[in-house]
Order: structure tokens, then sequence, then C-alpha cells
């Protein structure tokens, strides 16, 4: 039987390593509430190699010797490492790879997140995006993966929100749609629970994630004070 121990290809002295980054960048994560207990995550695809953490773990105190490693050809596990289970989050990682040929997806728990999710679906409506424009961090998303550049300051930001399911994997269907539904999508929010940000290499995507993170704890703020998130002012404002 073939071995899937394979400890060389998540032990290296380079800090660019995939498997080096995504503890370095869950540390980071830790720090924002985007990772706390257990929740949340990261995964990066290197060439033909898919790294992902084990599920279930304090994602902050990782080792790069915990890391799996999955054939993206072949869906198999090439490094397991034992008695460990590969991230519940594997399958929503996936499409963001196979769909939008992503080179890093994170996942994070942000209550800001969380929250623009309850107000969308308390004042917009449940089958509505978020929407948000003339903000200067919008300028920090691009425009979609078949066009050129960001958006600009007058564009309008919208991420689309899919329900909450018991199971994570269980929501990889809906994901998918939305991604479909949305093809210059960059994120999908998920309600009651965060947000899947995706980009064309980890530095793309931990910084989209940022924007967005800045962007919705805005949202958020803006909200408190009854200022719109448009200038129609069709979403943001609570009735009356
Ligand atoms: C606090 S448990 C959170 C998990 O159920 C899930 O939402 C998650 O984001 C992480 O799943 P995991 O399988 O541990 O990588
Ligand atoms: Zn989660």
């Amino acid at each position: 039987m073939a071995s899937t121990d394979n400890e060389h290809l998540v032990r290296s002295d380079d800090s660019q390593h995939p498997a080096n980054v995504i503890c370095e960048l869950c540390r980071k994560f830790y720090t924002l509430g985007w990772v706390t207990g257990t929740g949340g995550g990261t995964s990066i695809r290197h060439e033909n190699h898919i790294f992902i953490a084990p599920s279930g773990v304090q994602k902050e105190l990782m080792k790069p010797t915990d890391m799996f490693v999955l054939d993206f050809s072949t869906r198999e596990y090439i490094r397991k490492p034992p008695t460990l289970k590969p991230s519940a989050c594997m399958p929503l990682f996936l499409a963001a790879f196979t769909r939008r040929g992503a080179g890093c997806c994170i996942h994070t728990h942000s209550q800001w997140a969380v929250l623009v999710t309850l107000l969308v679906e308390r004042d917009i409506g449940q089958a509505a995006p978020f929407e948000i424009e003339l903000l200067e961090q919008i300028k920090g998303i691009p425009k979609g993966p078949k066009r050129q550049g960001n958006l600009g300051y007058f564009d309008r930001l919208q991420i689309p929100i899919i329900e909450n399911v018991a199971h994570e994997e269980d929501l990889t269907e809906s994901l998918e749609e939305a991604m479909e539904i949305y093809p210059d999508t960059y994120a999908v929010l998920v309600r009651r629970h965060g947000i899947y940000v995706w980009g064309d290499n980890v530095h793309k995507a931990k910084t989209q994630c940022e924007s967005l993170d800045y962007i919705f704890q805005l949202a958020v703020e803006m909200k408190k004070l009854n200022l719109p998130w448009t200038s129609d002012g069709k979403s943001g404002l609570t009735d009356g």
C-alpha cells in the first residue's frame, strides 16, 4: 500500500512554502477573530497540489506537518497526517480552485461578515445580496475573473449570501450556485456563519478578504448611524 506520510511535501525552510504560509496566515487571522474556536481556515493551490488544514483543530496553533496535501488531478490525498481528518471546508475550497481557478481560498467566521448577513436579511430580504457603494476600499476588489482591473470608487460592490446548513460540506451546492449567479464575485457570505473569499494567489485572497472585512465592519457601523449603504438608499436603510 502506498504511504501517505510524504512529510517532505509539507516540510520546507522556505517561508513561502504553502504549508508554512497557511500556518502563518491562520495565526494572523486568529488575531482578527476570523478563525476563532477552530472555525474558519485557509487552503492554497500550488501547481497540482492543494494544501489544507485538518478539521477541528485550533487553526492558529497548527504546524506545517499538520497539513494535508491533495493531488488536484486525481483528488486523492497524497499526504495525510495520522489521526486527523481534512477540514470540512475542503469541497468549498475546491469549488474556488476548480470553478474560479483560484490559488487561495480563505474562510472566516468574522463577526462583521455574520452581522452583515443578518442586517441584509432583516432590512432588505432573504434572497438579497449585500450591496454597498461609494467607499474607497471597494477599489480593493477585482471587477471579475473575466474583467480587467478592480472595481472603481463609483462601482457597486455585490456579495451573494447563501443560507447556513448543519454541516459545512453541505454548503457546497449553494456556494457553487451563487458562483454561477454572480460570475464576477470573489466571495460568498454564509448567513449566521461567515464568508468564503478567494483570489488568484495568496496575496490577492488575503487583501480581498481584508478589504471586505473592513467594508463589513463599516457597513455595520453605518447601519447603527442610519447611514445608507447605497446612493439610491434602497439598501441598508431601516424602515421609517
Ligand atoms: C466552530 S466549528 C466550525 C466548523 O464547523 C466549520 O464551520 C469551520 O469553519 C471549520 O471546519 P473544520 O472542519 O474544523 O476546518
Ligand atoms: Zn465555517
